[in-house]
């Protein structure tokens, strides 16, 4: 079983000033997806479970490690981090170097058939700096979670996928499933995220600074605006 067990873990840029303090969870096998305001740190929390970032205070363990402790190459087998920006995450001058690139460093082999399933093969000759919005989503997810580790931390996954891209995200998702990984997800849109039927939610609470945990069917629409997230219909009332 995987496992990602943060102990009184405080998050952020500046010890006198931590995004998010007290933080106690534990995430197993499943689908969860973090949701919180703009700047409310979703990212900095996927950040600080990749180990990309130092807890402020406390710990974060997965799977028994400290992820900022461990080599990149060991964080990279064990964790798939998905930048938000997915031209933040490119070095190679080819999508098909791209995709090899996180292989190579760490000796794991691509599973194609998840790459494929995103990334058609014309884009693979071109330079992924020049992709569109949504092609460039489809790279940068697959040059990192086609290393099918047990454990994705996906940082806004669903922005800029047309139809035909959430319906083969969906199904990804759901492969994680059968595999029993953990699979993170942040996002804006509630509604999209139903499609991947997560187990539970991490809500960030504005006033609290409190992270929630909770089944997904137990979400309410007014429990996302009161923090401020987008609620899945889109009532005129919620707009004012
Ligand atoms: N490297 C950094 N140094 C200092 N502050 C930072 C840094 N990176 C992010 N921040 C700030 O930390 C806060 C949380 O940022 P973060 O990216 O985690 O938010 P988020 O919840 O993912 O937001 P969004 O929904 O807008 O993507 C923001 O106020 C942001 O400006």
């Amino acid at each position: 079983m995987n496992e990602i067990l943060a102990s009184d873990l405080a998050i952020g840029y500046d010890e006198n000033s931590p995004l998010l303090k007290n933080l106690n969870f534990r995430l197993t096998d499943g689908v969860y997806v973090l949701l919180g305001a703009n700047g409310s740190g979703k990212s900095t929390l996927l950040k600080t479970i990749a180990g990309l970032i130092s807890p402020l205070h406390g710990e974060v363990y997965v799977n028994g490690f400290k992820p900022h402790f461990l080599r990149r190459k060991d964080v990279a087998r064990l964790i798939g981090y998905v930048w938000q920006n997915p031209f933040h995450g490119f070095v190679e001058p080819t999508v098909e170097r791209e995709i090899l690139f996180i292989s190579k460093q760490t000796g794991v082999e691509v599973n194609w058939k998840l790459v494929h399933k995103l990334v058609p093969l014309e884009l693979f000759e071109r330079s992924p700096f020049t992709l569109s919005g949504g092609e460039a989503k489809r790279v940068s997810l697959a040059s990192v979670i086609g290393l099918d580790q047990p454990i994705w931390l996906l940082d806004e996954p669903f922005n800029e996928l047309d139809f035909t891209g959430v319906k083969v995200f969906t199904g990804i998702v759901n492969y994680a499933r059968t595999k029993g990984k953990i699979v993170v997800i942040t996002t804006h849109y509630p509604g999209l995220a139903d499609l991947v039927k997560p187990d539970y939610y991490l809500l960030i609470n504005r006033q609290s600074g409190l992270l929630v945990m909770d089944k997904w069917s137990n979400l309410s629409d007014e429990d996302l605006v009161k923090n401020e997230v987008i609620p899945r219909v889109l009532r005129p009332e919620f707009t004012g």
